[in-house]
């Protein structure tokens, strides 16, 4: 699937805009702030019906204006297909496949598979344990739906637990039956989360080290850990034997919503430990990683969409990126640069057809 035509209306900094692209390498090119993110973000939008960048939608409709209609046309085994994703102030979102609109937006994740590498991954590194998890949950749950309803289910019972801990410290009362309700869904329902985070991860770790020796030219050595309280017991034990802190603090203490990814470069911490190149490469070969497991779990090869990524890397790092972007296992890609010039030297080692598009 690629995709082959796109038009913008009133989207971010676009008035009106019309782009075609080549089936394999579209170079996005042009000074700060033109827009070369934004027509990234607006393809993310065709995919996922939200924004990577902006969760807040109303802020994605260009400044003055009312509403915004973004249209792309893809080809997909000899076939046309066209989506459509608009918003108008005060109203909901709406997503069109071939004419046909979605009752619920997440009934069309999967249609377009598609991997973003973007500056703001470095919320991965950064951020809370909460980041993390999502990334964990949106690589596992692209190929497993049934996951995704656990997590979904875990998280509101986590939630009714957690007000039913605030209501006995409010109220100075305690009534361990009516918690235990919650317990025995929480537990078979975390070992099943963890069980599947667990083998994903197996899988995964040492796609991503690989991915990481051919960027770094194997230069230090990386890694990725699952991390979770339910290595150590399984949740049902954990929940009794947490219950006196839960209780004074007011929320549930352990379980899967706690669980998180380590990641360490020659046994420390990347995001104390780590330079700007070599987190950068991290996230790189995270992203890397996520598109070889989609792309043997998809129909398809995923869109690939590299923002800004050539950026804080050294020769040999950037030569090594363009060897693997050279293999079969990509298919149409996006890169936006503010370099034009050092763009137009990166593309001519990789033998695809391209587009250039200055903006
Ligand atoms: N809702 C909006 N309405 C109008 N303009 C907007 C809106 N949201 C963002 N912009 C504008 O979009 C521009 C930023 O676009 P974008 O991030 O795509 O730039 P870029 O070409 O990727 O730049 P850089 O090279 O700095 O990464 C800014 O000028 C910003 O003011």
């Amino acid at each position: 699937m690629y995709l082959k035509r796109l038009s913008l209306l009133n989207y971010k900094n676009f008035e009106a805009r019309e782009l075609q692209f080549d089936a394999k390498i579209n170079c996005l090119v042009g000074p700060n702030g033109v827009g070369k993110t934004n027509v990234l973000d607006a393809i993310y939008h065709l995919a996922f019906g939200k924004s990577y960048f902006n969760p807040v939608t109303t802020q994605n409709i260009r400044h003055g204006e009312e509403y915004f209609v973004i249209e792309g046309s893809f080809e997909k085994e000899n076939r046309q297909e066209t989506i459509v994703c608009s918003f108008k102030k005060g109203t909901k979102k709406v997503v069109k496949r071939n004419g046909k609109i979605y009752d619920r937006i997440s009934e069309h994740i999967g249609q377009v598979p598609l991997v973003i590498v973007s500056p703001a991954d470095r919320d991965l590194i950064v951020e809370g344990s909460d980041t993390r998890r999502k990334f964990l949950d949106g690589v596992i749950s692209q190929a497993d739906k049934a996951y995704l309803q656990d997590v979904l289910d875990y998280q509101q019972l986590i939630s009714q637990r957690n007000a039913l801990l605030k209501y006995f410290a409010a109220n100075h009362t305690f009534d361990r039956a009516s918690l235990e309700v919650y317990d025995l869904q929480l537990g078979p329902l975390g070992q099943r989360i963890h069980a599947r985070r667990k083998a994903f991860m197996e899988a995964f770790s040492p796609i991503f080290s690989a991915q990481y020796r051919a960027i770094s030219g194997g230069d230090e050595p990386v890694s990725l850990r699952y991390e979770s309280q339910l290595h150590e017991a399984p949740l049902e034990d954990l929940l009794k034997s947490g219950l006196d802190k839960d209780r004074m603090l007011q929320y549930t203490t352990q379980g899967v919503h706690k669980d998180d990814l380590g990641m360490e470069i020659e046994g420390h911490p990347i995001k104390k430990f780590g330079s700007q190149g070599q987190q950068k490469s991290f996230l790189i070969a995270l992203k890397f990683a996520q598109f070889q497991f989609m792309k043997a779990r998809l129909e398809g090869t995923p869109l690939l969409l590299l923002d800004d990524v050539f950026d804080k890397l050294d020769e040999h790092r950037v030569a090594h990126i363009v060897s693997l972007v050279n293999q079969e296992l990509f298919g149409q890609i996006f890169i936006s640069d503010t370099h034009a010039e050092r763009t137009e030297n990166i593309v001519r080692e990789i033998h695809q057809t391209y587009a250039f598009i200055a903006l």
